[in-house]
Parts: C-alpha cells; sequence; structure tokens
C-alpha cells in the first residue's frame, strides 16, 4: 500500500481551503482538520473573539503551535489559515511534511466569497477590504508559491472540480493516490 502523507492546503481567504480540504478529506478517506476550527475548538472562542483578546500576535503563536501539533499525524488533509505562512516554523513543517497545495485566488473572487463572514477580521473590520487582501497577497504570494508543490487556479472552477483536479494531480505525486 502506498505511504499514506498529509496534503496542506494553503491560501489566502475565501481561496477555498476549508471546503476543499473536506471534500478533498471525504474522497481520499483521510482525516480532516481546520486550523482556525482548531484553535476554535481549543480556546472555545471564535477566531475573531481570539484576535480581539489576544491580538493578531497572541492568534499567530496559537496557529503556529496548532500546526506544529497537527503537522505530527499521517495521512490527514489539513486546511491551514490564510496567514500561517508567515511563520518560517510552519512553512518548514508544512514542507517537510506533506504535500502543499496552494489555492490560488484573484482579489475579486476573495472579496465575493467572503462577504458575510465573521472569521476574518483583518477584512471584517477593514474601511476598505479590497485594499487589505492586495497588500495581504503583496506579502504572502511568495510565501505560498515558495512552499507549493502543487499550484491550482480557482477562479471560476466550482469547489468539485478544484476537488477532482487536486485529487488527479495528487494521484500523479509518488506515494498518493
Ligand atoms: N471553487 C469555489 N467556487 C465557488 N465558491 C467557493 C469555491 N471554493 C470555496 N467557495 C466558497 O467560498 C467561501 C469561502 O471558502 P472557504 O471558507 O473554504 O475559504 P478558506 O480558504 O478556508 O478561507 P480562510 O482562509 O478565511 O479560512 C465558502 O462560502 C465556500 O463555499
Ligand atoms: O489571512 C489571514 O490572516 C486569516 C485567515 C483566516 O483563515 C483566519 O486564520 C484569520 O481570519 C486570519
Ligand atoms: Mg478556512
Amino acid at each position: 500500500m502506498a505511504e499514506k502523507r498529509n496534503i496542506f492546503l494553503v491560501g489566502p481567504m475565501g481561496a477555498g481551503k476549508s471546503t476543499i480540504g473536506r471534500q478533498i478529506a471525504r474522497q481520499l478517506h483521510l482525516e480532516f482538520f481546520d486550523s482556525d476550527s482548531e484553535i476554535e475548538r481549543r480556546t472555545g472562542a471564535d477566531i475573531s473573539w481570539v484576535f480581539e483578546l489576544e491580538g493578531e500576535e497572541g492568534f499567530r503563536a496559537r496557529e503556529e503551535k496548532v500546526i506544529e501539533e497537527l503537522t505530527e499525524n499521517m495521512g490527514i488533509v489539513l486546511a491551514t489559515g490564510g496567514g500561517s505562512v508567515m511563520s518560517k516554523e510552519s512553512r518548514n513543517r508544512l514542507s517537510a511534511r506533506g504535500v502543499v497545495v496552494y489555492l490560488k485566488t484573484p482579489i475579486e473572487k476573495q472579496l465575493a466569497r467572503t462577504q458575510r463572514d465573521k472569521r476574518r477580521p483583518l477584512i471584517a473590520e477593514a474601511d476598505d477590504p479590497r485594499k487589505v487582501l492586495e497588500q495581504l497577497a503583496q506579502e504572502r504570494d511568495p510565501l505560498y508559491e515558495e512552499i507549493a508543490d502543487i499550484t491550482v487556479q480557482t477562479d471560476d472552477q466550482s469547489a468539485k472540480f478544484v476537488v477532482n483536479d487536486i485529487i488527479d494531480q495528487l494521484e500523479s505525486i509518488n506515494g498518493l493516490g
């Protein structure tokens, strides 16, 4: 049997990491984790509450710890938070311990997909969410690219199409599929 490797999804807010990660896990019969949900489970508070109480710095420390622990697994799918790649330690752990899938998504789509969601305090409270997303993209795109083994455009493709595309690409990588 092929070795069970991890699949890690990275990319910006609204790229579809949680949605697509969950579907990949279901199709491949792997366990699914989401670093944002894990932080919420452990703290008993939602993401915006953690930001409010502990600041972004406190949230990032929790995120790094969750990624450190979850990447110790074997054979999971992990949807990471959009800013997790800001940590060099997390980038190292993600690229060493699984196949990294980058969901590349234009700002326009990110805006449309994140409109009614309170889980993203960085844009929920911004006067100009577009500008925030542009600044984050400038800073983070090179970091997503740096660790990506597979890059998938999620522009106009349905979540189902993106899931199948990723599974096809995973199958051509040694040890998966
Ligand atoms: N390919 C797609 N086509 C259309 N809608 C999508 C697609 N992928 C995700 N969505 C929708 O976009 C919204 C945001 O997706 P999701 O929460 O999975 O993003 P995310 O990458 O996990 O964001 P975050 O980094 O903030 O956790 C959801 O409502 C989801 O249903
Ligand atoms: O891009 C980001 O910095 C974030 C993305 C979300 O997944 C959450 O982790 C949080 O809202 C911060
Ligand atoms: Mg998510």
